[in-house]
């Protein structure tokens, strides 16, 4: 009996079990059950090697799993390739080029190879997704004069001549200077706020935090957490921080609310919050609470706060490993 729940069926990616072995024996990607969401902005993070790229290229049915399957805005692939590719637009490694061709030119012959890509419009869309992946002034140099960056962002200019239900992206800012990161988180939420659903892959935690609504960890081929950013977040401890003149008084009544290595440093006291979760939802530690806790002991406190836990504390409680990647 083949049961979907409709979460399934609304999903724009969903991967069950999916697996790719590669020839030399390599497990690249072990076991993935994947749910993005429609209307998400779906970071799919991990360190090199982790598997990313394998998943993307089975998703897009560039290479065929060892088991497992995946689906595509509801479609299985790679069977439905030719009726779902049409409304996914894609950046994947690299974009091929033509080195001697201007990257209009470039645009103007990838929109031509296409057959649903309508000709009559063609000058117009590629002059917009020109401009919208700032291009537009350096549309007439040959591409390879191009910088990575504007390579990547040529890539991105060809996933966006026809308007897509899902983006998937591959390392999208890859080689990209801050200031054209910026741009492309920018275009990133832009086109969420216009409805597309765009799955991203990144080793860069930071870059997911600032703009994706959802997330998935990977670590060696295995899916290691998903979920919304803010609930993968949670799923770690924030830290603690006051000032107050009665150190000793806060860290006693700190301990007796579960706060845990607890440190003074002069007059600011700090410590690990209490991990939400199945253990203490029944007694949900209020910060509010914890501040009356100080008063009501006498504790003159100054400033209260906690640090927001952040997607790498998450990892590093995940993994118990840090967030180090090279390149
Ligand atoms: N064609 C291939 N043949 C054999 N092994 C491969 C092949 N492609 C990737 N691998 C291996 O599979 C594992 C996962 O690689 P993958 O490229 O999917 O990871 P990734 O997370 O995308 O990393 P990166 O960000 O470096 O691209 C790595 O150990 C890699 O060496």
């Amino acid at each position: 009996m083949e049961q979907r729940s409709t979460e399934e069926d609304d999903a724009a990616v969903e991967t069950r079990g999916l697996t790719k072995r590669y020839r030399g024996g390599q497990l690249a990607v072990d076991a993935l059950d994947l749910s993005v969401p429609r209307g998400s902005v779906f970071g799919f993070l991990g360190p090199n090697g982790s598997g990313k790229t394998t998943t993307i290229r089975m998703l897009m049915g560039l290479i065929e799993p060892t088991s497992g399957r995946a689906r595509l805005l509801g479609e299985p692939m790679p069977r439905a390739a030719r009726s779902v590719l049409p409304r996914v637009g894609a950046l994947i490694e690299g974009p091929a080029l033509y080195p001697f061709l201007t990257g209009r030119d470039n645009l103007l012959r990838y929109d031509a190879a296409d057959p649903t890509a309508d000709p009559r419009t063609r000058t117009a869309r590629v002059a917009a997704a020109l401009d919208r992946v700032g291009l537009a002034a350096a549309a007439g140099k040959r591409a390879r004069a191009y910088s990575l960056g504007m390579k990547q962002r040529l890539g991105l200019a060809a996933a966006l001549l026809q308007p897509r239900e899902l983006l998937v992206l591959d390392e999208p800012t890859n080689g990209l200077d801050p200031q054209g990161m910026r741009e492309i988180r920018s275009l990133v939420r832009e086109l969420a706020e216009e409805g597309t659903t765009v799955f991203l892959s990144s080793h860069l935690l930071d870059e997911i935090e600032q703009v994706c609504t959802h997330a998935a960890v990977m670590a060696q081929g295995r899916l290691i957490a998903q979920g919304t950013v803010a609930e993968l977040a949670a799923g770690s401890r924030g830290r603690l921080a006051i000032t107050t003149p009665d150190p000793v008084d806060a860290v006693r009544v700190l301990k007796e609310h579960g706060v845990t290595d607890l440190v003074i440093l002069d007059e600011r006291v700090s410590g690990e919050l209490p991990v939400p979760g199945p253990g203490a939802a029944d007694a949900p530690l209020e910060l509010a609470d914890l501040n009356a806790a100080l008063v009501r002991a006498g504790v003159r406190v100054r400033a209260f706060g906690a640090e927001r836990a952040s997607l790498e504390d998450a990892f590093v409680a995940l993994t118990g490993e840090g967030f180090d990647v090279a390149g």
